[in-house]
């Protein structure tokens, strides 16, 4: 499948209830039937909301181009895992797209890297989009930041890799100090780090898309340019306009692409 040449992505995490998620949605399900950069597939937009609202935000974002997906699965398919929730079963409901390892899940649920290798294995083996997140705890210079990346990609792609799986793979960066702040990291850094990442070559056979993540909101878009492939938007997506204004900086940029199929 082509590509859009500019990748949005919003995980709701846990903010809104289940009528806010709705709400939030036919909202945004308006702009993508309107905005005529998401009708041409010029700008992707992914939508990761809690698990119980995936079904009801399927059937609102049904007839856009609005991709849905969750915010974490199970390294298993099905079976005895009391309160999980299996690769199949995400591709069944219509998702596209699963989150994993994020800074969150990796706090305060302690997953490690060898569960995010296998839960980046079974979305894959579902035929799901991983949106790998990752990202240094500290503040580090770029190079080094670069090379903490490296690490963790390796990490958790090492599962795929020894099972020979390959397909589209978001990478999520996110500087976990960046996360809940009350700005992104610095302009010229994400630039620098993007840059780095996306000349990473020897991951194995997967097809990257570099995003930003990490307390991103209207504006970054702009000033990053052609260094990022998108964005993983957080807070700063809650409201509607904000987010349109995002698809809107999207847009511009992807009408500059340097390439037609890919940012
Ligand atoms: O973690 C993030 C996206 O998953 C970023 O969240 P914030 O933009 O709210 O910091």
């Amino acid at each position: 499948m082509t590509q859009p040449r500019i990748t949005l992505g919003v995980s709701l995490k846990m903010y809104f209830s289940y009528q806010q998620t709705l709400a939030w949605s036919e909202e945004v399900a308006e702009i993508a039937r309107h905005h005529p950069a998401m009708v041409n597939g010029e700008v992707g937009l992914f939508v990761l909301p809690a698990f119980p609202a995936i079904a009801a935000i399927g059937q609102i974002f049904s007839a856009t181009a609005v991709s849905i997906g969750a915010q974490d699965l199970c390294w298993e398919d099905s079976g005895a895992w009391t309160g999980e929730v299996g690769g199949p079963m995400l591709a069944e409901l219509g998702c596209r797209y699963v989150e994993i390892g994020h800074a969150e899940r990796r706090r305060h649920f302690a997953e490690t890297d060898v569960q995010i290798a296998a839960k980046l294995a079974a979305a894959l083996r579902n035929g799901l989009t991983p949106v790998l997140c990752f990202g240094e705890a500290q503040q580090l210079p770029p190079d080094q930041a670069i090379a903490t990346c490296r690490q963790q990609l390796i990490a958790a792609l090492s599962e795929a890799n020894r099972q020979q799986l390959s397909g589209d793979v978001v990478l999520a960066w996110e500087p976990q100090w960046a996360i809940g702040a009350p700005a992104p990291a610095p302009d010229a850094f994400i630039a620098e780090v993007c840059h780095g990442l996306r000349q990473l070559h020897d991951l194995g056979d997967f097809r990257f898309r570099v995003i930003y993540g990490g307390s991103a909101g209207p504006g970054l878009l702009s000033r990053l340019g052609h260094q990022v492939n998108g964005l993983f938007l957080g807070r700063f997506a809650h409201q509607p306009t904000a987010l349109r204004q995002i698809i809107d900086e999207a847009a511009a940029l992807a009408a500059t692409s340097p390439s037609a199929t890919e940012a």
